[in-house]
């Protein structure tokens, strides 16, 4: 086999950055889960964050019942207060999710937001939750919601950055798709459960991180005692090695993670399994 030559390291890249990921108590008071959004946003960049994620369904109590009542069209009320939150605080926004409405359609929705207030992305989740484990949860997300059709991507001056939400982190192929387009972190505002929360969670993080050698962090709503669903909690951040640099538990609070960027590199090019990889036997497809 005639050797590969890899690019070498240039440490001299390396660039760490500060993320926040978001633990909110989300109320049923849509008004007061937007101002404690704008709150954590503030409180983020002061401690050196320059990019913050929100929870899956920041604004709104997460259940198909509420996703009709809490919509609104994008630009709305919530993503015009994290637009405006972005700039004050000259942070990237990653605003978790809302319930969206389009059309005479509804979807789960994370939008993004630079440091001037921009929108720059908007992901409507593409993988609905829908699973029935009997005596333990059943959730039908397509009850109310659609799903979205396209995979998210944005830059920023400290690499590419791939969008999923929640129960889109099961599916191993749109992260490896992300990896494929030169992505470096993977951010999924999530909510799971009681259930495959323990289970899954940090499980699936670290799995897609070690795939694809690069970041992986999430941002879940706080448990709350009185709701009907209960949040698993524990947003975290894990490194493109697989291990788990930032956690938390149910609480609500600010995680945050020094990302060290060139940590993907470094272990790319220490375990080259993108260049191992037999395309001659199997591919990823793009349809
Ligand atoms: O995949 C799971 O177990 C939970 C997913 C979920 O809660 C969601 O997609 O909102």
């Amino acid at each position: 086999m005639p050797a590969r030559s890899f690019p070498p390291l240039d440490l001299r890249s390396a660039i760490v950055v500060r993320i926040a990921l978001a633990q909110l108590q989300v109320t049923s008071n849509k008004q007061q889960n937007i101002e404690g959004a704008v709150r954590a946003i503030a409180e983020a960049a002061k401690a050196g964050a320059r990019l913050v994620t929100l929870p899956e369904c920041f604004n709104c109590p997460y259940g198909t019942k509420y996703f009709g009542t809490y919509a609104e069209p994008i630009p709305g009320e919530s993503t015009a207060a994290l637009s405006r939150a972005a700039k004050e605080n000259g942070v990237y926004v990653v605003g978790g999710s809302i319930p969206e409405r389009a059309a005479d359609k509804l979807y789960n929705t994370c939008t993004v937001f630079n440091p001037d207030g921009d929108l720059i992305a908007t992901h409507r989740k593409i993988h609905l939750f829908d699973i029935d484990i009997p005596g333990k949860i059943t959730f039908k997300e397509s009850e109310t919601l659609s799903p979205g059709d396209a995979p998210t991507m944005f830059k920023t001056d400290f690499g590419h950055v791939g969008v999923g939400i929640c129960y889109d982190m099961r599916f191993p192929e749109l992260a490896q798709l992300y990896a494929e387009q030169g992505c470096s972190l993977l951010l999924y505002p999530g909510a799971f459960n009681m259930t495959t929360g323990p289970a899954h969670w940090e499980l699936l993080q670290r799995g897609r991180a070690l795939d694809n050698q690069l970041f992986v962090a999430t941002a879940s709503p706080a448990r709350n005692a009185s709701a009907d669903y209960q949040a698993w909690g524990h947003s975290s951040c894990v490194d493109p090695w697989g291990t788990v640099i930032a956690t938390t538990d149910e609480q609500p609070g600010l995680v945050y993670a020094d990302l060290d960027m060139s940590k993907v590199s470094e272990v790319r090019h220490n375990i080259p399994i993108r260049e191992q990889k037999r395309h001659d036997l199997y591919r990823l497809v793009v349809p």
